[in-house]
């Protein structure tokens, strides 16, 4: 996709596209799959629904798109009750999985149709579709039937249908999941950078968690019709709010304490009668409450252990490693014996069995890379690490 193209959204998008969804909720088949959902973007945001199949992202995207009706709630756009205002006057371009082209039609007149709906003379018509095909990389395949184009052809053909009608809001349901894995992260990128460059407010629904983290300003994690956590991709992915949160995206470390009390850095709390840290998800919890802290492999350093308090001594330190004093930060950290390392090429996978269990670290591909059977202390930054009650 060229960035040289004026897009025709450009000059307003950016001031429009406030999405407010407040108690939002849905029963399909005698069941609530959407209950009482709430969340407020703002203008050009890009906002991901993530979650499993069936949390009932896809039901609460097509509540905005008005394709379905709300049981209950309020969904409003800057500021306009939109609730039981049908889907061709709400101002939403839509893109789907299945590309939903019309196999009759060229590209062009595929792309045109929305203006043609809304009445937009032929010449304005005909600039605004050769604009956004430039948009989007098509120019040149303007008439082209469906039919001839790759799965990713089509893709830009249906964005570009979405797009050509200055939408307040772009709503994506799973765009990217019938192409191959390349071109799926190719076309996630180039989507990501036109929609900050044209600012139009976007809601992605995806179920690929890095996807989500990839183009995100903020992630709605989604469980049984309900939002998790809503909250930037760091924030998502380090300091998981809840359970769900933090085993749906990655891999982590869950490790149960009780809570000691606030710390110089984050919260102190004991796991396996050492003293270590992390970030209250939420209000900090009451002391000696049981607690469960989530560390992601990344952001655990592996030192040498059996040295001072907090297990590290003098000597070199190698990324991923602890230096003196950087322990004292978060606590005494956690000491055990490396079960197993493994070279994985970006990262070495290094298990350590604690007595709070087993801890994995990702260690940077230079790390000094512990012995099997080493003593070692496993420690992160507070900040890093996420601290929820149990
Ligand atoms: N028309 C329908 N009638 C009855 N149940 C439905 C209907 N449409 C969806 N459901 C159910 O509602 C729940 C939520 O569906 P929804 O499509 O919103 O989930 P999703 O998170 O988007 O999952 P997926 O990624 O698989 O589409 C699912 O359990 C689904 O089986």
């Amino acid at each position: 996709m060229t960035s040289t193209t004026e897009a025709p959204a450009e000059a307003t998008a950016a001031r429009r596209g406030r999405l407010r969804l407040n108690g939002v909720r849905k029963a399909l088949g005698g069941k609530e799959v959407v209950s009482s959902v709430d969340l407020e973007t703002e203008p050009g945001e890009f906002l991901t629904l993530l979650g499993p199949s069936g949390c009932g992202k896809t039901t609460t995207l097509n509540m905005v798109a008005g394709h379905l009706t709300a049981d209950g709630g309020v969904i409003e756009v800057d500021g306009r009750d939109v609730t039981a205002v049908p889907p061709h006057r709400r101002s939403m371009g839509m893109v789907f999985q299945s590309y939903a082209l019309f196999p009759h039609m060229t590209v062009a007149d595929n792309v045109a149709f929305g203006l043609r709906m809304r009445r937009v003379p032929a010449a304005r018509r005909r600039r605004q579709v050769a604009e956004v095909l430039e948009m989007v990389g098509l120019d040149g395949l303007a008439e082209r039937h469906p039919r001839r184009l790759s799965g990713g052809q089509q893709q830009r053909a249906a964005l570009a249908r979405a797009l050509v009608i200055q939408p307040d809001l772009l709503l994506l349901d799973e765009p990217f999941s019938n192409l191959d894995a390349q071109l799926r992260v190719r076309l996630r990128d180039e989507v990501a950078a036109l929609q900050r460059r044209i600012g139009t407010t976007t809601i992605l629904v995806t179920h690929d968690q890095e996807e989500a983290l990839a183009v995100s300003d903020r992630i709605a994690v989604m469980a049984d019709g309900v939002i998790q956590q809503l909250d930037r991709p760091r924030e998502i992915y380090l300091r998981p709010a809840t359970d769900f949160v933090a085993r749906f995206i990655g891999e982590v470390n869950a490790l149960d304490g009780t809570a000691q009390g606030p710390a110089a850095d984050g919260y102190a709390c004991r796991v396996a009668g050492r003293t270590v840290a992390a970030t209250p998800a939420g209000e900090p919890p009451a002391e000696g409450a049981a607690v469960r802290l989530y560390v992601r492999p990344e952001v655990v350093r592996v030192g040498p252990g059996g040295v001072g308090s907090g297990g590290v001594g003098p000597g070199e330190v190698g990324p991923g490693e602890v230096g003196p004093g950087e322990v004292g930060a978060g606590g005494e950290g956690l000491r055990g014996t490396v079960r197993e390392t493994r070279f994985l090429g970006s990262r070495i996978r290094c298990v350590v069995a604690t007595p709070a269990g087993e801890v994995r670290a990702a260690l940077p591909f230079d790390a000094r890379v512990p012995a099997q059977g080493e003593e070692v202390t496993c420690s992160w930054r507070p900040s890093d690490a996420s601290l929820t009650a149990r």
